[in-house]
């Protein structure tokens, strides 16, 4: 695996692999975990060669967020990444991202508005525009991204789509399924900020998610199983929940009851120094 961290060797490794075979890109913020290797496993049964970018994006993370916080460790993620037979580990310098001068910024209305959107301002400004970027300088044949981040992969998509990217087109842009712990928690990087007594709480979340889904398919109302659902994640030591919502799973539109269109439950609630995101087919 060929590590590079400036642009220009960058666009060479790139080229070499691409005259090889197609290539699928995964970007991630590093301090990997199973979740994003089961991206990398995915993208290599559809591609001779995988780009991993690990980047700690700052223009994602809000000034009172976690930027200085989040977990950085470059050089157990490469031997990670290097089992997993990744052809080239981009892992560029906040530099060689953003050099002086950087003015330009994507921003993608309507679908990024709610939901984490309206809790994060400017988080998915950051993401598109880093994404945007990524696409461009590895110009993958495909690109995976997580199911966890569904409102993030929704984003992506419409970027792809409203800009005519080519590389990848809007249709090679694939989401993997939530990959999570033994007891239900989704996997993140951010589980590692919760001592041993919250981590046992967290998984309250994916619980309550189940219990509400249930309830809504069952005929309750979808305000009932909502406010049943932040009741039940306050009760066991949350702190707050920035959102419990049911979607429309595409346009990410609220919905006051369940429908005939696929939904989906999206909820965001903070534990210990944690804000965890999890998402469930409604
Ligand atoms: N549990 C998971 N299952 C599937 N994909 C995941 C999982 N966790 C992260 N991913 C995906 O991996 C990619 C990189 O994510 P990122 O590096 O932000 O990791 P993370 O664990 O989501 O971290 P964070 O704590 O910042 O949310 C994204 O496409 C994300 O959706
Ligand atoms: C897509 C991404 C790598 C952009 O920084 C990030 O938001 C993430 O890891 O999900
Ligand atoms: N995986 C999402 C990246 C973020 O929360 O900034």
């Amino acid at each position: 695996m060929q590590t590079v961290n400036r642009i220009d060797p960058l666009r060479d490794a790139v080229a070499a692999l691409r005259a090889d075979g197609a290539v699928a890109l995964v970007p991630t913020m590093g301090a990997l975990h199973e979740g994003h290797l089961t991206l990398v496993r995915a993208a290599r049964r559809q591609a001779a060669h995988v780009v991993v970018s690990i980047f700690v994006n700052p223009r994602q993370f809000g000034p009172n967020e976690d930027l200085a916080a989040y977990p950085r460790q470059l050089a157990a993620d490469s031997a990670l990444l290097e089992a997993e037979g990744v052809s080239l580990l981009w892992a560029p310098e906040a530099s060689a991202m953003y050099p002086a001068g950087y003015a330009t910024n994507i921003s993608v209305s309507g679908v990024s508005e709610g939901l984490c959107g309206a809790n994060r301002p400017g988080h998915f400004d950051g993401v598109a525009t880093v994404v945007c970027k990524l696409f461009n300088q590895v110009r993958p044949d495909l690109a995976l991204f997580g199911e966890k981040d569904w409102q993030q992969l929704a984003v992506i998509r419409r970027m792809a789509r409203d800009l005519d990217l080519v590389r990848p087109h809007v249709d090679r842009i694939l989401g993997v399924p939530t990959v999570r712990e033994a007891d239900g928690l989704a996997m993140s990087s951010r589980n590692a900020y919760l001592t041993p007594a919250e981590r046992e709480a967290a998984a309250a979340l994916p619980r309550a998610m189940r219990a509400a889904i249930a309830a809504i398919a069952g005929g309750a109302a979808v305000e009932a199983a909502l406010a049943g659902l932040e009741q039940a994640l306050l009760g066991a030591g949350f702190a707050s929940v920035d959102y419990a919502q049911l979607c429309d799973a595409d346009s990410l539109a609220p919905l006051a009851s369940r429908g005939t269109a696929p939904a989906r439950l999206l909820v965001a609630a903070r534990i210990g120094k944690a804000r965890l995101i999890d998402n469930m087919a409604a």
